[in-house]
C-alpha cells in the first residue's frame, strides 16, 4: 500500500500534458470485443482501470499487445469465452460494459453484477431492461447477470428513464450487431459516448446522432478491425485547472480539448481565473484568492459530477460561501469529512454541501474513499499549511496517470511513499 505525502504551499506553474480519457478508453477497449479483426487503440492512459479492462479481455480469451507507451493492439477474434468474473468486475464498475458486446456477438454473456460503491448504489437496471426489449432473456442469479438470445438481438425503440452514460454505451454497442434499427431516446450526450460511437463507426457500425439525446443505430452483420485515438480526459484537465487556481498559480494544459469543458471553464472564470484557450490547450492564470462558486451537477453539457469534489476543495479555501449540489449520485460527499479534518468549514444538508471559505487549511492524514474524492484531497493538501498524507491512493490510480509526477513537474512538493505496515 502506498500514500501521497504533500508539503503544501507551492504555486503550480508550467505545462502539463493531458492523458487519454479513462471514461472513453474503457468502453473502447471493451468495445473491441465486437470486432472480428485486429483493433489498434492509441492515446490509452496508463491507469489501473485500463489494466483491469485488458485483464478482462485476456480472461475472455481475447489477447492484446502493448505497442509503445500508450498504444495497444487487441487481437479480436470470432470465438472466445463470455464470462466476466466477480474478482475483476468488483474492482471496476465499467466492466459491466462487456455485457452488450458479448451478448450481441456471442449470443451469451455472464457478467457479475458490479454492486454498489462509495458514491452510491449505481444500479444497472436500465442496461438490463434495454437488452430485454431487444429480445434478450436475462436472469440475475448468484450475483451474475446471465443473458442469452436466440439468433440476433432485434432493433428496438428504447426510452431511457434516466440519462445513463454506461447504459447508453452498453445498449449502443449491443445494437451495432442487432437485426434492424435501434433508437435510444434520452441518451447520454457525454463526449465519451460520442467517442465510443466514432470508434464503432471506424469498425463499420452505422450509428447516427451520438452527442444528441436520440441515437439511431442500424445493425450490421459484423464489425471489422480498425485504428482509433482516444479523446483527451476532460476530468483530468479540469482537475489540474482547479489545482492551479486553488494554489494561485498559472498553468497550461496541453493535448486537451476546451470544447468539452464549457461548464467547468465557466465556473473557473466565475471563481476568478483568467482562462485563455486554443484548439488543444487551455491556459489558466490566477488573479489572487479564488471566489467561492455555486455548482449543481447534471448530465452533459451541464456541470459534471466527476468535477464536484475538486470544486468542493476549491470552495473550502475561497473567498465567500458557495454551495455544491450533487444530483447524480446519492452519496458523493465522502471527501467532506476529510476536508473538515483539514480545517474546512462545510455544512452538509442533504445533497448540498455549503462551503464557507477559510483563509487556510492545515495538513492532516486523510483517506481516499473514491476516485474524485482523492483528487480533492490532493488539491487540499497542496494548498494546506504543513504536510498532508493521503492514504488509500489506489482509488486515485484508477483514474489519474502518474498524478504525482505531473504535479511535481508543475512545482508541487508531492511524493509517493510506501505505507508503514500497521502494528496490531
Ligand atoms: C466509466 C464511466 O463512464 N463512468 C462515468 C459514468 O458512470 P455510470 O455510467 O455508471 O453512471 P450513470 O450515467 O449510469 O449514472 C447516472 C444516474 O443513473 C442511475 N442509473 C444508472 C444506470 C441504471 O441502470 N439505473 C440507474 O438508476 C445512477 O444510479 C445515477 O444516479 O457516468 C457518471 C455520470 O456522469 C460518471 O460519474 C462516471 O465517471
Ligand atoms: C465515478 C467515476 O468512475 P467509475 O464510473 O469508473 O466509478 C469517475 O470517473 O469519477
Amino acid at each position: 500500500m502506498e500514500k501521497l505525502v504533500i508539503q503544501g504551499g507551492t504555486r503550480l506553474s508550467g505545462e502539463v500534458s493531458i492523458s487519454g480519457a479513462k471514461n472513453a478508453a474503457l468502453p473502447i477497449i471493451l468495445g473491441a470485443i465486437l470486432a472480428e479483426d485486429d483493433v489498434v487503440i492509441h492515446n490509452v492512459p496508463r491507469l489501473q482501470d485500463v489494466e483491469t479492462s485488458f485483464e478482462l479481455l485476456r480472461q475472455l480469451g481475447i489477447p492484446h499487445t502493448r505497442d509503445g507507451e500508450h498504444s495497444y493492439v487487441v487481437r479480436a477474434c470470432k470465438e472466445h469465452d463470455h464470462v466476466a468474473p466477480y474478482e475483476l468486475v468488483k474492482t471496476m464498475r465499467a466492466s459491466v460494459l462487456v455485457l452488450g458486446p458479448l451478448l450481441t456477438k456471442c449470443g451469451h454473456a455472464e457478467v457479475s453484477l458490479p454492486g454498489g460503491c462509495a458514491i452510491g448504489a449505481r444500479p444497472v437496471d436500465l442496461h438490463i431492461e434495454g437488452l430485454r426489449q431487444m429480445g434478450a432473456n436475462i436472469v440475475v442469479q448468484n450475483g451474475y447477470i446471465k443473458a442469452s438470445v436466440k439468433g440476433r438481438l432485434q432493433g428496438a425503440h428504447l426510452l431511457m428513464d434516466t440519462v445513463s452514460v454506461t447504459g447508453t454505451e452498453n445498449l449502443m454497442m449491443a445494437a451495432t450487431l442487432a437485426q434492424g434499427v435501434t433508437v435510444i431516446e434520452n441518451a447520454a450526450r457525454e463526449p465519451e459516448v460520442i467517442d465510443l460511437a466514432k470508434f464503432l463507426i471506424t469498425l463499420g457500425a452505422d450509428i447516427r446522432g451520438a452527442g444528441t439525446d436520440t441515437i439511431e443505430i442500424h445493425g450490421v452483420e459484423r464489425l471489422h478491425g480498425g485504428e482509433y485515438r482516444v479523446l483527451p480526459d476532460r476530468i483530468e484537465t479540469g482537475t489540474f485547472l482547479v489545482a492551479a487556481l486553488a494554489s494561485q498559480g498559472q498553468i497550461r494544459c496541453n493535448n486537451t480539448d476546451p470544447k468539452m469543458l464549457d461548464a467547468v471553464l465557466k465556473k473557473l472564470t466565475e471563481a476568478g481565473a483568467q482562462i485563455t484557450r486554443g484548439d488543444n490547450w487551455i491556459d489558466l492564470k490566477s488573479q489572487g484568492r479564488a471566489r467561492a462558486v455555486n455548482i449543481i451537477t447534471a448530465p452533459h453539457p451541464a456541470f459534471p459530477t466527476d468535477m464536484q469534489a475538486q470544486f468542493t476543495a476549491l470552495n473550502s479555501i475561497a473567498e465567500g460561501t458557495g454551495f455544491i449540489r450533487e444530483t447524480i449520485f446519492e452519496n458523493r460527499f465522502m471527501h467532506v469529512p476529510e476536508l473538515l479534518r483539514m480545517g474546512a468549514n462545510i455544512d452538509l444538508e442533504g445533497n448540498t454541501a455549503i462551503c464557507k471559505g477559510v483563509e487556510r487549511l492545515t495538513g492532516a492524514q486523510v483517506m481516499c474513499t473514491d476516485l474524485r474524492a482523492s483528487a480533492s484531497l490532493v488539491i487540499a493538501g497542496m494548498v494546506a499549511e504543513g504536510v498532508t498524507e493521503v492514504e488509500r491512493i489506489y482509488h486515485i490510480d484508477r483514474g489519474y496517470e502518474q498524478i504525482e509526477v505531473k504535479l511535481q513537474a508543475l512545482g508541487a512538493q508531492i511524493q509517493r511513499a510506501p505505507m508503514k505496515a500497521s502494528v496490531e
